[in-house]
């Protein structure tokens, strides 16, 4: 690394995040929803403040979304918050993970599983980084999400399924034209305030 500018040569991705269920039960509904998941083609640690996964795009994302729909189909108020990452040096080439193929291991199992969903794009880098966010809340709008521009984020509502798929197309897709790209996402289920019709916290 020099100039202290971060340039990583690995295409391994990676999401560290934690799930906060709202219940006294939440210990069992975080470890059944890490053993639940079928994690074959990721890398992963859990410690006591969060879950590390990292691996193939494609992988990163089904994990992640499996894991948060597992707890979210508890009925729980679930609050799930994480870090995407890649093109970061330190994440080496050499795992073995990257040898995966790119098809997913879970299928969707949240239906009709409202959630909503507030997140940021980071194009570390990059000159036209305005315009590469701006690229991927206009490809948001397409997927029949509701959309809207909060202060430091873009606040996505609907199906929890189009979110995780709105995330990943907006992640590969910015990566595709930057190095190193970091994405943050807190996502919400089964909130007090949906039920409620006032969808703002
Ligand atoms: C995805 C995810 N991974 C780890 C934690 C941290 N954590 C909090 S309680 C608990 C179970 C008992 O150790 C664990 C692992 C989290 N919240 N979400």
């Amino acid at each position: 690394m020099s100039n202290n500018v971060c340039k990583g040569t690995s295409r391994i991705a990676g999401c560290r995040f934690s799930v906060h269920p709202m219940t006294d039960d939440f210990v069992n509904v975080i470890l059944s929803a890490l053993k639940e998941v079928d994690t074959s083609k990721v890398w992963l640690e859990t410690d006591d403040v969060s879950t590390c996964v990292r691996g193939k795009i494609a992988h990163v994302f089904d994990v992640t979304e499996a894991i948060f729909s597992h707890a979210a189909k508890t009925g729980h108020h679930v609050a799930f918050s994480g870090t995407y990452s890649i093109g970061c040096p330190g994440d080496t080439d050499g795992d073995v993970y990257m040898a995966e193929n790119n098809r997913k291991l879970n299928t969707p199992i949240a239906i009709n599983q409202y959630a909503a969903c507030d997140f940021a794009l980071y194009p570390l880098g990059s000159d036209s980084y305005m315009d590469k966010i701006m690229e991927q809340i206009e490809a948001a709008k397409q997927r029949g999400l509701t959309v809207e521009g909060i202060h430091y984020a873009t606040k996505l509502k609907g199906e929890a399924d189009d979110i995780f798929t709105t995330l990943e197309n907006a992640f590969t897709a910015t990566q595709e034209h930057n190095d190193h790209v970091v994405m943050t996402a807190s996502i919400s289920a089964n909130s007090p305030s949906h039920q409620k019709g006032e969808d703002d916290e």
